[in-house]
């Protein structure tokens, strides 16, 4: 929250033009992913799997938690597993994204003003305090200018106007604090990228490069690290035309690789092909994987509610709550969780639900990752309930509820589950006296305020979706009623009245199994 209520400092501007391109000031190492994120991903390093909220493969007992669909079975890791691991490990080798160390970054935002470029949705103060949000993520990296740049022809090479860049390229040039620049936009073309940091003299990021970097570091599980691997891709082929520019110069011709009648470019080419070939598989692999555990999980019949939400509203907070489960650790950061984890819970009726904790979404991000994470919110799709938590302290609530819908539009829901989505308005703490205009229930989910409210609100919601009901019935123990009930519903009490030689059988019973002992009844 700390970092997307920042202030925004209005745009600057200067007088006059600086000309001349001179090389980048320094020579920049890049960022590796920062320790603790790494330390996820040693293996055999049972602290990796386990903090923040989930990618564990617990056990799956009270406070269990699991990576989704992986919750059921121990699956013995064979010969396969293991070579398709080794696999991966390769493919998941790479170069860092970002510079190393401390950066001082300028934040430049280009404000479209008019025509089809112009965001619908979002103001450029909001699309500001994100992206300064997404650059306090990065550790050491802090916002020391933010210039908001009007421009109305973003799509060109240059962004900007030529009396606009002229006086932003003096503006950065005069600052010497500054270490790099975040061109606020959602993908940069490598020529582009490689004329504003000549101009600039400092390496210059776009958002995909930012938010895959927080990605890359977050990804904890197989599927997720893959997952940003396949998002990876087209920087990697924009570097590699810019490689392949800076190896040629002008009027040099494509090298050909010795003998093999490929230039170094079509060499290259078809290695990222094949790369994607096989992160492809490796996913589908995972993926089909996961779909039979889920048709196993739906067998057992435990009804999943998925938590959605715009990044850091407050999901894994709410899952930890509703759970008790003392492991999770939610985190004041964007993107904290990357993986859909899996976490049982109860409801009044002693029901048990599956919690599913999802990725956050954010406005404008990047196509590209979207494509590849797609795969994981197969699982939102195949849930009996969405829940969306709203972080209703938050000044751009509305714009961040309507980019989660619009978002949850284009996953191609089944239109019963978009049609009973359940809004929690979460963070009610921090606004006194909150109250939720509507059929909505605000909690805290930090402080634990509301949870009752909102558990027979879930309870209701899920009895609905799933024509599941709650019944108390009287059964006589010499019968055969009481075993029948063991084999048909879900037995949450039983209460013996050994004067009346029955029981009172608290059940939660599907539609069909209670049609057959109604008519079982009759007859
Ligand atoms: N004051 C207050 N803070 C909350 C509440 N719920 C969550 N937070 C804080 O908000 C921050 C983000 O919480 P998370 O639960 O990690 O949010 P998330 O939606 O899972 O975030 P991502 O996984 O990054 O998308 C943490 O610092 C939480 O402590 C709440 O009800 N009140
Ligand atoms: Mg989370």
């Amino acid at each position: 929250m700390w970092a997307l209520r920042a202030a925004v400092r209005p745009g600057a501007w200067l007088p006059r033009v600086v000309r001349g391109r001179p090389a980048l000031r320094a020579a920049v190492p890049l960022l590796p992913c920062p320790e603790r994120a790494l330390a996820a991903f040693r293996p055999g390093d049972p602290g990796g799997l386990e903090g923040r909220g989930g990618g564990g493969r617990g056990p799956w007992a009270d406070g269990r938690r699991s990576r989704a669909g992986e919750e059921e079975e121990e699956e013995p890791e064979d010969a396969d597993e293991d070579e398709d691991e080794d696999e991966d490990e390769e493919l998941l080798r790479r170069d860092p994204l970002l510079p190393a160390g401390a950066q001082r970054v300028c934040l430049v935002h280009p404000e479209v003003k008019w025509g089809p470029g112009k965001p619908q949705l979002t103001r450029a103060e909001w699309q500001v305090a994100e992206a300064r949000a997404l650059v306090h993520t990065l550790d050491n990296w802090s916002v020391v200018e933010t210039m908001v740049v009007r421009t109305r022809t973003p799509d060109k090479k240059l962004v900007f106007g030529k009396g606009n860049l002229e006086q932003l390229t003096e503006r950065i040039r005069g600052s010497p604090e500054v270490t790099a620049v975040f061109l606020n936009v959602e993908r940069m073309s490598a020529p582009t990228q490689k004329e504003l940091e000549a101009a600039w003299g400092v390496p210059v990021f776009d958002r995909f490069t930012v938010v895959l970097h927080i990605f890359r570091c977050n990804a904890r599980t197989r599927e997720a690290r893959l997952q940003v691997a396949l998002a990876e891709l087209p920087v990697l082929r924009s570097s590699l035309r810019r490689d392949v520019a800076r190896l040629d110069g002008p009027g040099r011709g494509s090298r050909y690789i010795m003998g093999s009648g490929e230039s170094f470019m079509q060499v290259q080419q078809r290695l990222l092909k094949e790369k994607e070939m096989k992160l492809r598989r490796a996913l589908e692999r995972l993926r089909r994987k996961r779909q039979l555990l889920g048709r196993q999980r739906r067998r057992r019949e435990f009804p999943v509610v998925s938590l959605v939400g715009y990044t850091n509203c407050g999901k894994t907070t709410l899952v930890k709550a509703l759970t008790g489960d003392a492991d999770i650790q939610p985190r004041d950061q964007l993107f904290a969780t990357l993986d859909v984890t899996a976490h049982a819970g109860s409801l009044p009726s002693r029901m048990t639900v599956i919690y599913m904790d999802t990725i956050g979404f954010l406005s404008q991000l990047p196509h590209g990752l979207i494509e590849s994470f797609s795969a994981t919110l197969e699982d939102v799709a195949h849930s009996d309930l969405i829940v969306h938590v709203r972080d209703v302290s938050h000044p751009e609530t509305e714009l961040q509820k309507a980019s989660v819908l619009s978002t949850l539009r284009g996953l191609r829901l089944p239109a019963v589950l978009l049609d009973s989505v359940l809004e929690v308005h979460n963070k009610a703490d921090l606004v006194p006296g909150y109250s939720p205009a509507g059929p909505h229930v605000a909690v805290s989910a930090l402080l634990g305020h509301g949870l009752e409210e909102l558990k027979a609100r879930l309870e209701e919601a899920v009895l609905r979706a799933t024509g599941r009901r709650v019944l108390t019935l009287r059964v006589r123990l010499a019968g055969p009623q009481l075993s029948w009930l063991h084999e048909e519903a879900a037995v949450q009490d039983v209460h013996v009245i050994p004067e009346a030689g029955a029981a009172d059988v608290t059940v939660i019973m599907s539609h069909s199994a209670y049609e057959l002992s109604d008519s079982l009844n009759r007859s």
